[in-house]
């Protein structure tokens, strides 16, 4: 045993101490699969730190041992546990009573489902747990330097200012008084809510915080058992301190505020919670925090108390079959300590000790879990098997070569847990600069509880991750070796008396190892003795026939006894191969339900979100709908009035004066038209009385008929209205009356015929004193055409008309 220890505290994040449950009631003494090694006689503490785990009903099973810091067995009590535990220098590293920094420190407890971590962290009807004694030796030591916590101060917003965690922070009096109703609570204590607390909350309530929680009844009092009114820890005197407390639980692998009543949502009419966030903050660009938590100012620790009451009664829970009030999430309580510099207004500083009690890993054939409950047990295993990767590599953090080496990014809990531990990479680099310090690392205890009647699987796979070190035993096997041996052996006997009679003692070459060494389960074992058990030279014989017979008897023996040996090697490490095999087949199952039931809560979650923003975006274009409806429809009457108002404009000024300016102009148009009609007329005319001439010029004169009479020519209709005055006849009319404008031209030429007679002395055919305005009226065409040969005769003569 002196072989198996741990490896050296600076690389261990936490020390692990092993506490065993009481057995349950009706578990027989045969069961028990564990035993808890005595001290040795030199070891430098009487307390037991190593277990021997007996694999129950299997002789092929390794035989495995584990060390410790301590080992608590089952008759040890709650202030056995506190006292030894280390949780006083804890709390002695986040008082920082000789002032500098502090620390931060974690309390932890880990195990198989009942195997009594609630029971340790939060106590019981009677006991108290590490909680609530952590608390009462916290307060006692701040004693008077606790800051006046009354509502005239502005405490709240001081303390608000300096957080970097987002938090809301509100005084005790002002959250229990929301939270518990006045009447105190007459029946039993109970820390536990005993179903889950989703739907459960009556929408009729006091006050707007209360409206979607039931009032809690206010506990009349609390375990005072174990005293430790004897423990003491300093603080710093020239300071003041306050302290808040805050509740978060980790479930499906989501954070949620446990002092923050849940909303009910508007869809599914269902309570919930709103998950939050851990992350980097303004004022904490490299320290993770839960943003956005409820944090209490409690100045005493009855009001703490009644804090980690209500929100212990918010924590998921149920029944299972291993664990009637069973954790189905993973609670964190979180009690920070603030300190300044006593009389000044200066900013609060402070550490925080966070107490988390593990929901248990269970496999669901024994906790006979289905639905719901049987994904959250898919979700605790997945993060409980993340957890136990970072505890395995935790030795690795020691050296500062391989810094990142801890996966603990895959799983919420593991981030809470590890995070700060370890520096970001922005912090690294900064240091490395010198631009900032690192803070001081967390100090850690872990308190590992186990069943010793229990389920040995499950408590082996916690043992062998949290332990400190580890010591593997293949067993012997006895079967076949010792057969062949024993038959061998009592051949010689007769014959040879001495034979050696011994077995190899197969032990695994990976024993001895320490927590360096984790992965020793997964590696190929070998026999370390393998080579050195049959190496004794046999003991000489008188028979010499007989001896070189029973020699190569023994050869063969030897070989055989060899080759069943490392059968046997071989099929331990199958044996084991597969053990691990199944185990990780077993853990991507469960990994694979809690993924669906993630994918499920996700998609809810995200329909949710989709309803309520499709209502108010609908309700947002509806209202601008509306309002731009409205707005049109003022616009087309404002429209409407314009127009009519601009058509009665329109009119009245029509009325008044336009008419006047319009006459004249179309009157002004007309005429240009007339002239131009008029000169076009004119030129079209003459051209006919050049063709005219020319046709006159080649008729006899009998043929030359009056123009009127003759058919070729268009003449004018009866009623067709015709004046003398040249281009005076109406407009329009003169087109269609060609044949009339070239008689009268006719006449005219005519009357230059009487001109020209005049002028050349002959006299004249026509009737002194008649005009030409008359003949061109009332001639006759009778007397024209007794006119017309001679006139076409002198005209032609004359060859001079125009
Ligand atoms: N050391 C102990 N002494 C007396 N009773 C104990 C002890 N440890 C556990 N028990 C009892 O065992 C039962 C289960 O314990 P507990 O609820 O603490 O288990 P757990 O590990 O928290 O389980 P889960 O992970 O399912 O929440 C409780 O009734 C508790 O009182």
């Amino acid at each position: 045993m002196e072989s198996l220890q741990p490896a050296s505290k600076s690389n261990s994040l936490f020390q692990v101490y092993l506490r065993l449950r009481p057995p349950q009631a009706g578990a027989a003494a045969a069961d028990r699969f564990l035993n808890v090694e005595p001290p040795a006689a030199d070891a430098p503490s009487q307390a037991p730190t190593h277990i021997q785990l007996n694999p129950p009903n299997d002789r092929r099973r390794a035989i495995e041992k584990f060390c410790f810091t301590q080992v608590f067995e089952e008759d040890a009590s709650q202030l056995d546990v506190f006292q030894c535990t280390n949780i006083v220098p804890l709390v002695e590293g986040v008082l920082a009573p000789h002032g500098g920094e502090g620390t931060d420190a974690l309390l932890a407890t880990l195990g198989v489902t009942g195997s009594g971590k609630s029971h340790t962290i939060l106590g019981s009807r009677s006991q108290r747990g590490l909680t609530q004694l952590t608390l009462d030796v916290l307060y006692r030591s701040i004693g008077q330097n606790m800051v006046d916590c009354s509502p005239s101060t502005s405490l709240e917003a001081s303390i608000a200012a300096s957080d970097a965690s987002e938090a809301k922070v509100y005084t005790a009096s002002t959250f229990l008084d929301s939270v518990y109703a006045d009447a105190p609570r007459p029946s039993s204590y109970s820390s536990r809510a005993p179903t889950p607390m989703l739907g459960e909350y009556p929408a009729a309530g006091a006050t707007p915080q209360a409206t979607s929680r039931r009032l809690l009844n206010k506990p009349t009092g609390f375990p005072q058992q174990p005293d430790i009114s004897g423990v003491h820890v300093s603080s710093d005197n020239g300071s003041q301190y306050t302290v808040l407390v805050s509740m978060y639980e980790v479930y499906n692998d989501r954070i949620f505020d446990l002092l923050t009543p849940p909303i009910k949502s508007a869809t599914t009419k269902e309570y919930r919670r709103r998950p939050l966030l851990f992350k980097s903050t303004e004022l904490s660009p490299d320290r993770k925090t839960v943003a956005g938590l409820r944090k209490i100012i409690c100045s005493n620790v009855n009001e703490a108390l009644l804090v980690l009451e209500a929100g212990l009664h918010e924590r998921r829970v149920a029944g299972t079959g291993s664990n009637s009030v069973s954790s189905r999430s993973h609670g964190f309580v979180c009690i920070e300590v603030k300190k300044r510099t006593a009389h000044s207004a200066a900013s609060w500083s402070g550490n925080v000790l966070t107490i988390v009690d593990l929901a248990g890993s269970e496999r669901a054939r024994d906790a006979k879990t289905a639905g719901a409950t049987l994904a959250e047990a898919g979700k605790i295993n997945e993060s409980l098997m993340y957890l136990g990767q970072c505890l395995q590599m935790q030795s690795d953090v020691g050296s500062s070569n391989k810094p990142n080496m801890v996966p603990f990014r895959q799983c919420k809990l593991t981030e809470l847990l590890f995070s700060n531990s370890f520096p970001s990479t922005s912090m690294l680099q900064s240091s490395q600069f010198g631009q900032s310090a690192r803070r001081n690392a967390q100090k850690a205890v872990m308190i590992v509880t186990a069943d010793p009647h229990g389920d040995f699987n499950a408590t082996s796979q916690i043992l062998r991750y949290s332990a400190l070190a580890r010591e593997i035993t293949v067993p012997r096997i006895p079967s076949v070796t010792q057969t062949i041996l024993g038959s061998a052996q009592a051949d010689s006997q007769q014959t040879l008396p001495s034979l050696p009679t011994y077995l190899p003692a197969v032990s695994s070459a990976t024993s001895a190892r320490q927590i360096d060494d984790r992965t020793v389960h997964t590696q190929r074992p070998v026999l370390a003795s393998e080579k050195s058990v049959f190496t004794k030279e046999p003991e000489t014989r008188s028979f010499s026939t007989y001896e070189k017979s029973l020699s190569d008897d023994r050869a063969t023996v030897e070989i055989a006894v060899d080759e069943i040996a490392r059968m046997s090697e071989e099929i331990e490490y199958l044996r084991a191969s597969l053990e691990a095999e199944t185990e990780k087949c077993r853990e991507a199952e469960s990994h694979l339900v809690s993924m669906a039931d993630r994918m499920m809560d996700q998609e809810q979650d995200i329909r949710e979100e989709c309803a309520i923003e499709f209502e108010q975006r609908l309700a947002v274009e509806m209202s601008r709908w509306k309002a731009s409806l409205e707005l049109e429809k003022e616009r087309g009457v404002e429209h409407w009035d314009r127009k009519v108002e601009v058509m009665e404009r329109l009119q009245n000024r029509e009325g008044e004066n336009s008419w006047v300016g319009i006459d004249r102009c179309d009157h002004e148009d007309k005429e240009n038209v007339l002239v131009e009609n008029l000169e076009e007329e004119n030129g079209r005319l003459r051209h006919e009385i050049a063709v005219l001439k020319r046709e006159l010029a080649g008729r006899s004169p009998v043929k030359r008929r009056p123009l009127r009479e003759r058919d070729d020519l268009p003449m004018a209709s009866p009623g067709t209205k015709t004046t003398t005055s040249a281009g005076h006849s109406a407009t329009g009319k003169l087109s269609d009356n060609t044949g009339d404008s070239i008689l009268r031209k006719m006449e005219r030429l005519r009357m230059s015929d009487d001109d020209a007679d005049t002028i050349m002395g002959r006299p004249s055919t026509r009737p002194s004193g008649a005009s030409t305005r008359s003949i061109a009226s009332n001639t006759s065409p009778k007397k024209i055409r007794k006119l017309s040969p001679r006139k076409w005769d002198v005209a032609l003569d004359d060859d001079d008309l125009f």
